[in-house]
């Protein structure tokens, strides 16, 4: 049968391409089950996808191999030590949609003819040796999205690629020359850099760079060169003096913080009565405004006669759950330290109000009064992505799944993106972090809690529960941007990723700093180790795994304008999931491998919008 021949091929491939680590490939079982790396069609007849990073693989690819895979898609090899030059056969995977061949050793000109892949959306041939000039063909990829060709030894002029779909594109570190073409000058001069210089003379600001990660993160443990090692060595000295500091710092705060406000820890719950909720010395003025759209039908005096409950205590205030009187559940917030007037207050309640987006979550209404400021947004019964990773395991609490974190962050990228085109594109989210983020209907992430930063006096002093989440920068300036919101969104994802909070102590209460241990662990070349174990019971979806790893370590590197904007965030995002944006039919996010992880209702404009 067909995929007969594809598991021979597979087999094939495997035998003469010498690897370092082992695959599970074994002859008698179904490829489509369980094979590392290998993804089937629904019906299991094809092989349709091939994702092996990072297994060490050393050679050039064996001929006649991989090309008999007539059905493939998708095919990532990256981050392996392959040499020789471009497998030319590989021409005859007319389905490729997918090529992802970075981080190797590959040599020798790109192929000329791209045109025998009409489906290709992505290309990442970046860090390796290839020379050369950029064929022209690339032209006739009606489909590229983008197409990575950084860090080789490519020559001559770009080609006019007239390549509508294209969103990313990254050509710098060749030896390319002459002038960046007209169709290519929407994009950002880092997608240009370290070529000839006659490269940059043209002016461009409009479109952000996407600062993609330099170093392959998966490598074999016995492959870096001597000087590496050493400097390497003396990196991670420096660090580990730097977290030293930075933990006696964050000691010394966390202690200060303590006594200063005798904060309790958890407060009790259930027990709060509702004239503790709202103070009665309002002025009758003063009115709960509701924003368009919504249907609820209460009061101030109901939200008084409200049984309420603490939910917690927060940077901005404390947040409560109130059942009113027909039972409607909502959320209040009662905000402390406004630092703004009431119309300052109410102009920017207007602008959070008014967002209206399935990945944010609505404010409901308002509330401003010399004594008390309130919001008030419907309650979220699942409670927040912080519950359900770090809650106590029971009943209600399964594990979360990789689809559903998959969910989680596309949809909460989305809302931050959505947040920062608000207000001319100067709205700042300001508390990205798990406990504000929430499941919506569609079982997508929504944020919640915008906005506040600038209304409040100043940013809370950072305890322990923001302190992970907040940008280096921002401890200086306490000041929220946009691309500190991107770093807070990349330790969220780190947190999806570990499954560990941002700042945690380890049975010897040592302090970890989630992001600078993410670093150490990859740096020492461990990185399986550092995803969260409920995510290794799912099969093949290493790949992935790895991918949002680097997404989430772009968004958080250390100077803010080498972050990538959110909008591209959430691109990339969605392209973890290629297969996603393809089976238009089903209207479902394809695993490739269904028997093993269920799919889930994800439409293909789900994760491509
Ligand atoms: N709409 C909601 N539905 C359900 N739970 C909510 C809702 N909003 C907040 N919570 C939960 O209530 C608790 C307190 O929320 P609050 O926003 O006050 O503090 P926080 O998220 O811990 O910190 P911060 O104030 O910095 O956002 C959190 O556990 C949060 O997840």
């Amino acid at each position: 049968t067909l995929v007969d021949n594809d598991k021979q091929a597979l087999l094939d491939f495997e035998k003469k391409l010498p690897h370092l680590r082992s695959l599970n490939w074994d002859e008698d079982s179904p490829v489509c089950k369980n094979w590392t790396g290998v993804s089937c069609n629904e019906d299991g007849s094809r092989v349709i996808s091939l994702r092996l990073p990072g297994v060490g693989f050393h050679g050039p690819i064996p001929t006649n191999t991989l090309s008999r895979l007539s059905a493939l898609q998708i095919l990532s090899l990256r981050s392996n030590f392959i040499n020789g030059t471009f497998p030319l056969d590989l021409g005859k995977l007319r389905n490729l949609s997918y090529l992802y061949l970075q981080f190797n050793n590959f040599t020798g000109p790109l192929p000329r003819d791209f045109s025998v892949w009409k489906n290709l959306t992505g290309i990442n041939f970046s860090n390796n040796g290839f020379n050369g000039s950029i064929p022209s063909s690339i032209s006739s990829l009606r489909q590229l999205s983008s197409l990575n060709l950084a860090n080789n030894s490519l020559l001559g002029e770009i080609p006019d690629l007239n390549l509508p779909n294209l969103q990313l594109l990254n050509l710098s570190n060749n030896n390319l020359s002459g002038a960046v073409p007209k169709s290519l000058q929407k994009f950002p001069k880092s997608a240009f850099l370290g070529n000839n210089a006659s490269l940059l003379e043209y002016s461009v600001t409009s479109s952000p760079a996407v600062s993609l990660p330099k170093e392959p993160i998966l490598k074999s443990k016995n492959t870096g060169k001597l000087s590496e090692r050493a400097l390497l060595g003396i990196i991670i000295a420096v660090s580990v003096l730097g977290l030293l500091g930075f933990a006696f710092l964050l000691l010394v705060c966390l202690l200060r913080r303590k006594i200063e406000d005798g904060f309790p820890g958890k407060l009790e719950k259930g027990n709060m009565s509702p004239e503790k909720v709202i103070s009665r010395s309002q002025d009758a003025n003063n009115k709960l405004v509701f924003f368009e759209g919504c249907n609820y039908a209460f009061d101030l005096e109901d939200l008084l006669r409200a049984s309420a409950e603490v939910l917690g205590k927060g940077t901005f205030g404390t947040a409560y759950k109130a059942i009113l009187e027909d039972a409607t559940m909502v959320v209040v917030k009662r905000l402390k330290e406004v630092g703004v007037g009431k119309r300052e207050f109410e102009q920017q309640m207007g602008v959070v109000g008014s967002i209206k987006h399935e990945n944010v979550i609505e404010l409901r209404a308002y509330y401003y009064s010399k004594d008390e400021k309130l919001m008030v947004y419907d309650y979220y019964s699942q409670g927040s992505l912080a519950a359900m990773l770090h809650g106590k395991r029971g009943e209600n609490r399964p594990p979360l799944d990789w689809e559903t974190r998959l969910r989680i962050a596309v949809g909460a990228a989305r809302g931050i993106a959505r947040v920062h085109i608000e207000n001319g594109g100067k709205l700042v989210h300001g508390n990205v972090k798990s406990s504000n983020i929430f499941l919506n209907s569609r079982q997508y992430g929504c944020v919640s809690d915008l906005g506040l930063s600038t209304v409040m006096s100043s940013l809370a002093p950072p305890i322990a529960r923001a302190a992970g989440y907040r940008a280096p920068e921002v401890m200086d300036t306490r000041k929220a941007t946009q691309s500190s919101d991107v770093y807070s969104f990349g330790v969220m994802l780190l947190e999806l990723l570990t499954g560990k909070s941002p700042i945690h102590t380890t049975s010897g209460d040592e302090i970890v700093h989630l992001v600078r241990w993410v670093h150490s662990v990859v740096r020492e070349e461990w990185t399986a180790e550092v995803f969260d174990l409920e995510l290794l019971r799912y099969p093949n979806i290493e790949e992935e795994l790895v991918e949002m790893l680097q997404i989430a370590m772009a968004c958080v590197v250390r100077m803010p304008d080498q972050r990538p904007k959110m909008s591209e965030v959430a691109k990339m995002i969605a392209n973890v999931r290629p297969t996603a944006f393809r089976n238009r039919s089903s209207g479902e996010l394809k695993t490739g491998n269904s028997s093993q992880t269920p799919p889930v209702g994800v439409s293909e404009t789900d994760l491509s919008s």
